[in-house]
């Protein structure tokens, strides 16, 4: 069955990854996941073939892939099958990456995303590249958000530049008790500028509004900056939630007009949007 090959597909090239490319792990897998549910969607037998030949290259393949897959936790196996199954059924799996200096916050934003929850407690930075699905529904539509975190330390740069040119939006983050965070941010777009599609829908975030005692950056300086790059902006919190939904869907909402844009339909503002809601939150509660 399709499901089957898909999971024999996922052990195989995983397991190739893995010799391969041993030091960006989980971003490799991912590439390959795609690359093989392309080939169960578009070429069954093609797949077949490629299956054939790295079995034949690799005779213990069966017994490390096994291994390698018992490894990964539920969550990630159920990221790889959803890649699976999106990719068999030919629709679009949208990228979107998070960048932004080491610890402003952009696993816990992720998480707090993908999860509903906050990861409290002691940091643990990331190492190269990982990513996350989630489907969100926009106007009865089904969206598919592939979702990188990018490690924010130096070390790490030029693994993650190699992946800017697939995302369709980049989520800026700073973290607005860090000046630094906030200061490193044109280097950032700068960085994006160089190594992303022309048309990559950015996002500037300012995030740990919860932290209002220590607070350096201004909620002004942060749309000043906003403005001058002409992007979106708004503060966030991983620890309650606040604005985190909205950041994802925005970002959903734009990537669906602009994948299905119908003739009649007027062209969706994501600014526009973004305001909308937030006056919405203000007076009821609104968008979490
Ligand atoms: N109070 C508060 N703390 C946060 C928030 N978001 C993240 N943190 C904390 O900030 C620290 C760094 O968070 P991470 O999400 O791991 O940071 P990161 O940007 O992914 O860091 P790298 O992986 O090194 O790039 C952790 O200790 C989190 O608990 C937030 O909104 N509010």
């Amino acid at each position: 069955s399709k499901t089957q090959l898909g999971k024999r597909a996922f052990h195989n090239l995983t397991f190739l990854f893995i010799t391969m490319r041993l030091g960006v792990k989980v971003n490799m897998e991912a590439k390959m996941t795609n690359i093989c549910s392309c080939f169960i969607a578009h070429d069954l037998l093609l797949y077949v073939i490629l299956n054939h030949l790295i079995c034949s290259c690799f005779p213990t393949l069966s017994l490390v892939s096994l291994f390698t897959l018992q490894s990964f936790s539920t969550d990630r196996t159920d990221s790889y099958l959803t890649v699976l199954s999106c990719s068999t059924r030919k629709c679009q799996i949208n990228e979107v990456m998070l960048l932004g200096d080491s610890a402003v916050g952009k696993t816990c934003i992720l998480v707090r995303f993908k999860d509903g929850a906050f990861l409290g407690g002691n940091f643990i930075a990331t190492v190269g590249i990982d990513f996350r699905n989630k489907v969100v529904t926009v106007d009865n539509m089904k969206v598919k958000l592939q979702m990188w975190d990018t490690a924010g330390q130096e070390r790490f740069r030029s693994v993650t530049h190699a992946y800017y040119r697939d995302a369709q939006a980049l989520l800026l983050l700073y973290d607005i008790t860090r000046k630094s965070s906030f200061d490193n941010i044109r280097a950032w777009l700068t960085e994006i500028y160089e190594y992303a599609q022309k048309d990559v829908v950015i996002m500037l975030l300012g995030n740990k509004s919860d932290m209002a005692a220590e607070r350096v950056i201004t909620h002004e300086e942060g749309e000043k900056l906003a403005k001058e790059y002409g992007v979106p902006f708004m503060e966030t919190s991983a620890k309650t939630g606040v604005n985190v939904e909205l950041a994802f869907h925005a970002i959903a909402r734009e990537l669906k007009h602009r994948n299905i844009q119908q003739p009649h339909e007027p062209k969706f503002k994501i600014h526009d949007y973004i305001e909308s809601e937030k006056q919405k939150s203000n007076c009821c509660g609104g968008i979490m």
